[in-house]
């Protein structure tokens, strides 16, 4: 079945956070050995479970990968991208966030980065963050600040 028609199964709804920094700059967290794009760099965040509110899934997954208390309220929607893979549509949602409480660490990662959104573009990310790198850049550093 091609991309177009679409698939039986429903969309695989994945929420992550682009954490800006004071200064402007993104962190992105290196995806783990025997995950599915292992070695490549991602935004935070993970699959929405079945009946969570995406923002509580976020909240979850930001405390799972990295040890930071974030409020609900933090978080701001930033983009959106769809990407038709091995027989599932993601819905990749990109969310913004400032304040935050904790140092991030890696807890699941490998390692974490701390990059700007034009250092961003270079990156390796699985073919669904492109569009959000790319309105991600669109703003540039100065637009990110809160
Ligand atoms: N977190 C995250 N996932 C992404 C990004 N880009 C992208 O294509 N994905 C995909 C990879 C996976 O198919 C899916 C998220 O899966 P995941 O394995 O990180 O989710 P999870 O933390 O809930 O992990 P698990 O419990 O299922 O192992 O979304 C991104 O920037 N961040």
């Amino acid at each position: 079945m091609s991309a177009a028609q679409g698939t039986h199964l429903p969309p695989l709804l994945v929420v992550a956070a682009a954490l800006i920094s004071a200064d402007g700059r993104v962190l992105v967290q290196q995806r783990p050995t025997g995950k599915q794009h292992a070695g490549l760099w991602e935004f935070p965040g993970g699959k929405v479970e079945t009946g969570e509110y995406p923002e509580t899934a976020l909240v979850r997954e930001l405390a799972e990968e990295l040890g930071i208390t974030v409020a609900r309220a933090a978080l701001t929607p930033l983009a959106f991208s769809t990407e038709a893979g091995a027989g599932r549509l993601l819905v990749l949602l990109l969310y913004r966030v400032h304040i935050w409480s904790g140092e991030p660490r890696p807890i699941e990662a490998p390692t974490i980065r701390w990059v700007s959104p034009a250092e961003l573009v270079g990156l390796p990310m699985p073919p669904a963050d492109i569009p959000l790198v790319s309105a991600l850049s669109r703003a540039g550093c100065a637009d990110l600040l809160p």
